[in-house]
């Protein structure tokens, strides 16, 4: 085999809670993790000397800071593998919109070239080198939707509802890292069981970061109250997307087609399985 296409799918945040902060800065987090069936697509193709090339590149992303060549990177210096690869990326989700479309590529280049070098790693290993990538890369190493706690790393698989979805993006992008530094942000919601967060389910579920978001970038408040007045809406990880859950195909194609011109949008459907591991027959 010298050739691979991949997906690499979209993820929700079902629900996210801020349970509290570390030395380092960082959240400690509690958030449900659902994929979508829709994503970026890869290529990737074997070469023989050593070289990674992406093509093409994208917007305001050096190809040396890009997670799909970081993440190649790091795999061949993890595995001492001679071999390199010619990668084409179909980039369909808007970069800083919470859908962790950086993080799934980043995944599926991991996956997808341990496949064509042949290396033969388990999913435990992978995931521990996606998540030096990001705290989001190892539930799409993994590819199971999950209970997620710590940054994200600490994951239990979950079989949950499978909605319809509306994702709406409200046409700007947010930096994860000035939510996450907003003074204003709460960041001591009780920890709950996984139990208790399922057993509540989708009405229940809220995003802590909601409130900051809605403050610090209007447009988002006012796509949520756009989407908000019509069916159940919240934010995905740090916005700026939103989605809707509806319970049929044709309901949420109801709502996409009254959609105002300044958002771009799209219908999907919630998987528990990734899309990823059913193409590699994982
Ligand atoms: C909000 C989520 O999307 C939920 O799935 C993720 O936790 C965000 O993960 P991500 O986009 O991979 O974020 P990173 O690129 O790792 O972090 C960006 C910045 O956000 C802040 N950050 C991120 C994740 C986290 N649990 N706590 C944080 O405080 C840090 O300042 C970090 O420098
Ligand atoms: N292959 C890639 N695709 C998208 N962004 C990338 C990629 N490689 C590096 N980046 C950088 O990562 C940043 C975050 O991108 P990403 O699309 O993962 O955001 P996100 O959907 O908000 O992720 P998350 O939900 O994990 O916060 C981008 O703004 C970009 O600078």
């Amino acid at each position: 085999m010298t050739e691979l296409q991949l997906p690499a799918p979209a993820k929700l945040n079902r629900m996210l809670h801020i349970t509290g902060r570390r030395a380092d800065g960082y959240h400690e987090l509690q958030t449900l993790f659902q994929f979508l069936e829709h994503g970026d697509e890869l290529c990737l193709r074997l070469r023989k000397d050593g070289e990674i090339r992406l093509t093409p590149g994208l917007p305001g992303v050096s190809d040396g800071d890009n997670l799909i060549v970081r993440a190649a990177r790091l795999l061949q210096a993890e595995s001492g593998c001679p071999l390199g690869a010619d990668i084409h990326l179909t980039k369909r989700l808007p970069m800083g919109g919470g859908l962790g479309g950086g993080s799934s590529d980043a995944a599926t280049t991991l996956l997808g070239l341990d496949r064509l070098w042949q290396l033969g790693l388990t999913h435990d290993r992978l995931a521990a080198l996606g998540l030096r990538l990001g705290a989001d890369v190892p539930v799409f190493v993994r590819g199971h939707a999950a209970w997620a706690e710590g940054v994200g790393e600490r994951l239990t698989p979950v079989t949950l509802d499978t909605p319809w979805f509306l994702v709406v993006h409200p046409g700007i992008e947010v930096a994860t890292a000035a939510v996450f530094g907003a003074a204003q942000l709460t960041r001591n919601t009780a920890p709950i069981t996984m139990a208790r967060a399922l057993q509540g389910g989708a009405p229940s579920w809220h995003n802590d970061c909601e409130p900051t978001v809605r403050s610090l970038y209007p447009q988002v408040a006012e796509a949520l109250d756009w989407l908000g007045s019509r069916a159940p809406a919240m934010l995905t990880g740090t916005g700026a997307c939103i989605f809707a859950r509806l319970n049929t195909e044709a309901a949420a194609r109801r709502l996409l087609a009254d959609l105002p011109e300044r958002y771009t949008a799209f219908t999907a459907r919630g998987l528990n399985l990734s899309p990823l591991h059913a193409a590699l027959g994982d």
